[in-house]
């Protein structure tokens, strides 16, 4: 097992995976810009390395910065968390062409292969894994968009190959749009991802978004973890996610998360992974029914890092996942077989992000955290790097906290929920929690039956 690990992010993330790796007994090496010189992740480490200025681009994003100070720090691993270089299959190659120092994650050539969208549906449809119908080799003209939905119908999705997360997706609803549709795509996988490739897919009005925990180690292992619904977004960026679904049935369950471990297994995939597939809902689905065998389910894409929303796995499971990543790496199999994952009760987690939801979700701008309580007791879990005194940091991602809750049954996991979030007194900057407590009293979310634009559609009106 490794003895020192560097771990590449800031933030939650950061302080997550170093609380791993202080439990396997390995020393943690931080890396930070000048605006997080008294941040959290900072603190926690054994030993800290400035990489740069506050940007991105000249810090955490920087390849040779980040791999001067695993050399400097004489770390056996780098960890990069979710985000800045987590998917960058170029610096996770140049990570394992360093002397000494491994790489925690899948291989380049698995974020290669499963980070272009069409590479990633072919090979799925290679493990008979139902992908979304539609093209699996790059769009070239507006008259195949024309062809194929004179077969599919409209509406049609064109998404950009190198895209992901609802970047570079546009919909055609009828086909005048088609032309100035294909080429809005086009222009920004080119501007965004550094490829202009499109491909097509038949558009799903109002899926639900259920994505499957996957690890696998480098000796053929390959296991799932079981479902996640993320069904609750608000532009494309998850608010409150969940597991199990409260839509499906276990038989579909089952099929959905054997699904994606075959298409894992057909990948050559290892470490931590999640495969994200479309649900389409029953529009007729009454209170209390779920989606059966025979509800369509379909893969989307995969996301060849460990998810911010892992932790309502690692809740349901009790399996610590971001230690399999570490293991896996180190070359350890796995220590559990399929049979052995167990879902024990309800799980949800609520981004705590520092934003003002009266005021359109905008990120708060600055601010001194003049009080910082956050919620305890049976079943809830923090995931932070905060404390009270710390000036909030405005360089990066918005999202501050995680709050995870387990109940033995979603019902006990919304009550339990609502208890945590009142505990919740965060003072001196803006943040969602107000807007988590109005969402555990949504008739629909309580009822489980909101889609992906349940929010969309519901938040621009009447809140
Ligand atoms: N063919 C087809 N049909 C419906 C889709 C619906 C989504 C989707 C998924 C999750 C939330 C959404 C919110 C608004 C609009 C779309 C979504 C979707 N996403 C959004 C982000 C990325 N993970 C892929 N792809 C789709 N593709
Ligand atoms: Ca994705």
């Amino acid at each position: 097992m490794f003895e020192k690990v560097l771990v590449a992010n800031r933030g939650e993330i950061a302080v997550r995976v170093m609380r791993a790796c202080e439990e396997l007994g390995i020393d943690t090496v931080a890396v930070y810009s000048d605006a997080d010189k008294h941040s959290g992740h900072v603190r926690y480490a054994d030993e800290a390395y400035n990489v740069g200025p506050a940007r991105a681009a000249d810090s955490y994003l920087d390849h040779e910065a980040i791999i001067d100070a695993a050399q400097q720090a004489d770390a056996d691993a780098i960890h990069p968390g979710y985000g800045f270089l987590a998917e960058n299959a170029e610096f996770a190659g140049k990570v394992e062409d360093a002397e000494g120092v491994k790489w925690v994650g899948p291989s380049a050539d698995s974020m290669e292969q499963l980070g272009e969208k069409t590479k990633a549906r072919k090979t799925m449809r290679e493990a008979d894994v139902p992908i979304v119908p539609g093209t699996t080799d790059p769009c070239e003209s507006v008259e195949e968009v024309h062809e194929f939905g004179e077969e599919h119908g409209y509406p049609i999705a064109i998404k950009a190959e190198g895209g992901g997360g609802g970047r570079g997706m546009k919909i055609v609803r009828d086909p005048e749009e088609a032309e100035e549709q294909l080429e809005s795509a086009q222009r920004e996988g080119e501007a965004y991802f550094d490829n202009a490739n499109v491909y097509l897919e038949r558009y799903l009005e109002n899926p639900r978004h259920i994505e499957v925990q996957i690890v696998a180690d480098h000796h053929g292992n390959v296991r799932h973890l079981g479902e996640r619904d993320c069904s609750l977004q608000r532009r494309h960026q998850k608010v409150i996610e969940e597991g199990p679904s409260p839509a499906l049935t276990d038989e579909l369950r089952e099929e959905i998360g054997e699904a994606a471990r075959r298409g894992a297994d057909e990948a050559g995939y290892y470490n931590a992974g999640t495969f994200e597939f479309l649900v389409e809902e029953d529009p007729e689905r009454e209170d209390g029914e779920l989606l059966g065998p025979e509800a369509n389910f379909y893969f989307l894409e995969v996301n060849t890092r460990i998810q911010v929303e892992h932790t309502v796995t690692e809740e349901l499971t009790g399996i610590d996942i971001v230690k399999w990543q570490l293991r896996v790496a180190a070359d350890d199999e796995l220590g559990f077989s399929q049979d052995d994952v167990d879902l024990e009760g309800h799980a949800m987690e609520f981004r705590i992000n520092a934003e003002n939801a009266a005021d359109d979700f905008a990120p708060a701008t600055g601010g001194k955290l003049e009080t910082y309580d956050p919620p305890g007791g049976i079943g809830v879990r923090m995931d932070d790097a905060l404390r009270q005194g710390d000036d909030l940091v405005t360089d990066y991602d918005s999202m501050v906290a995680k709050l995870i809750v387990h109940g033995s049954d979603r019902e006990e996991c919304i009550a339990r929920s609502q208890r945590a979030l009142a505990e919740y007194d965060i003072e001196g900057i803006p943040t969602i929690v107000p807007f988590h407590r109005l969402m555990l009293e949504d008739d629909a979310f309580v009822a489980g039956t909101h889609t992906t634009k349940y929010l969309d559609e519901h938040l621009d009106t009447d809140r």
